[in-house]
């Protein structure tokens, strides 16, 4: 192992029966945000601790910059670790929070450090303030810019936005994304909220069952999922036989592969098939009209407004469905999220 950075191999985690983490390899470069992705229970945060050291790893081992750390201690790995509560210090204030780690520096350096951390978090000036009089968001800040102050090699975050609402999630996402680019941070990010993951990360592994299903750019794991659970984990929703998607205009033979509808892949067209509307619905700007799809199930076609019909004719748009193998079993196909 040379490979600088992290080198994660064939990590395996187990409790009791349950094989949380079965048989991983990932590499983050330095520098880069990698984000686990996955539905509850898929093994990420298991595979979080298990890289930090916080939980005893089964097999395999992690290395940074080609060093074995399998048998280091947590607090000797040079890593920083940031959950989804930051449990900051009460009886400290901002200032004192986001020095915790750097007691050991000199005290201009110190300060100078804490400044410059709370400015890009977008908290300057907020060094006396105390710790209870903070909101979640700006809690959180506080324990990004403590993690980050003693400049850890490596940033472990396990659902670090998910106590917040969606609208701050989105807010704070962009400033995360933000400082750990501007602190140059290697980080490894849990979360099972899709936008998030592609908001952050430069890479985004698809954890299922304990296993990567697939690892790539945000771009390439949206336009190519590699098969149709991660295709259903991300949001496509339906995916539809090939026969059924022909009957919907889909141009291409496919085979047995699967045609993964992702939102907007229904669109409305004068000269489509005609489906009966089962449910309206209102968004801000657009209405999600819900129709079934003969023999298979129903899916969402985006359109103007609500239209005073019983039926509406469709097809699909290439352009926003991917193409995607389908499962043995075919237990995929039903209760994806939906748009
Ligand atoms: N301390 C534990 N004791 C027993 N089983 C555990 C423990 N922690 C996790 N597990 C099990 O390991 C599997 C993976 O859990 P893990 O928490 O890693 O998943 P996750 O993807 O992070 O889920 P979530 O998003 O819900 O946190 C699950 O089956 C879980 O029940």
């Amino acid at each position: 192992m040379s490979a600088a950075g992290l080198s994660v191999r064939d990590i395996v985690v187990r409790f009791g029966p349950v094989t949380a983490v079965d048989h991983i390899d990932l590499d983050v470069a330095p520098g880069e945000i990698i984000a686990l992705l996955g539905a509850s229970g898929s093994g990420k945060s298991s595979l979080l601790r298990g890289i930090a050291g916080l939980e005893p790893i089964a097999g395999g081992s992690v290395a940074w910059d080609g060093l074995d750390l399998s048998r280091t201690p947590v607090h000797q790995r040079g890593f920083g670790v940031m959950f989804q509560d930051g449990q900051l210090f009460p009886h400290r204030d901002v200032g004192g929070n986001v020095a915790y780690g750097i007691a050991g520096l000199p005290r201009a350096e110190r300060q100078a450090r804490v400044t410059q951390l709370l400015h890009l978090v977008g908290l300057a000036g907020y060094e006396h303030r105390a710790i209870t009089t903070l909101s979640g968001g700006q809690a959180q800040r506080v324990a990004l810019a403590r993690s980050l102050a003693p400049r850890p090699r490596l940033l472990l975050l396990d659902e670090p936005l998910s106590a917040l609402d969606r609208a701050l999630r989105e807010r704070l996402v962009g400033m995360l994304r933000t400082t750990l680019k501007a602190t140059e941070t290697t980080a490894v990010y849990v979360t099972h909220d899709q936008d998030e993951a592609f908001a952050v990360a430069d890479r985004v592994a698809v954890l299922i069952d304990g296993r990567i299903a697939q690892i790539g750019s945000p771009g390439e794991v949206w336009r190519d999922p590699a098969r149709a659970d991660v295709a259903h984990f991300l949001g496509y929703s339906p995916l539809l036989p090939a026969g059924v998607a022909a009957g919907l205009g889909y141009p291409d033979p496919l085979g047995d592969k699967l045609v993964a509808v992702g939102p907007g892949g229904l669109v409305t067209d004068p000269a489509g098939r005609r489906l009966e509307i089962v449910e309206q619905v209102d968004h801000r700007g657009y209405a999600a009209i819900r129709v079934r799809i003969p023999g298979d199930g129903t899916a969402v076609v985006r359109a103007p407004a609500q239209v005073p019909e019983t039926a509406i004719a469709v097809r699909l748009d290439p352009a926003q469905c991917a193409v995607v193998a389908a499962s043995p079993d075919g237990a995929d196909r039903s209760g994806a999220p939906t748009m």
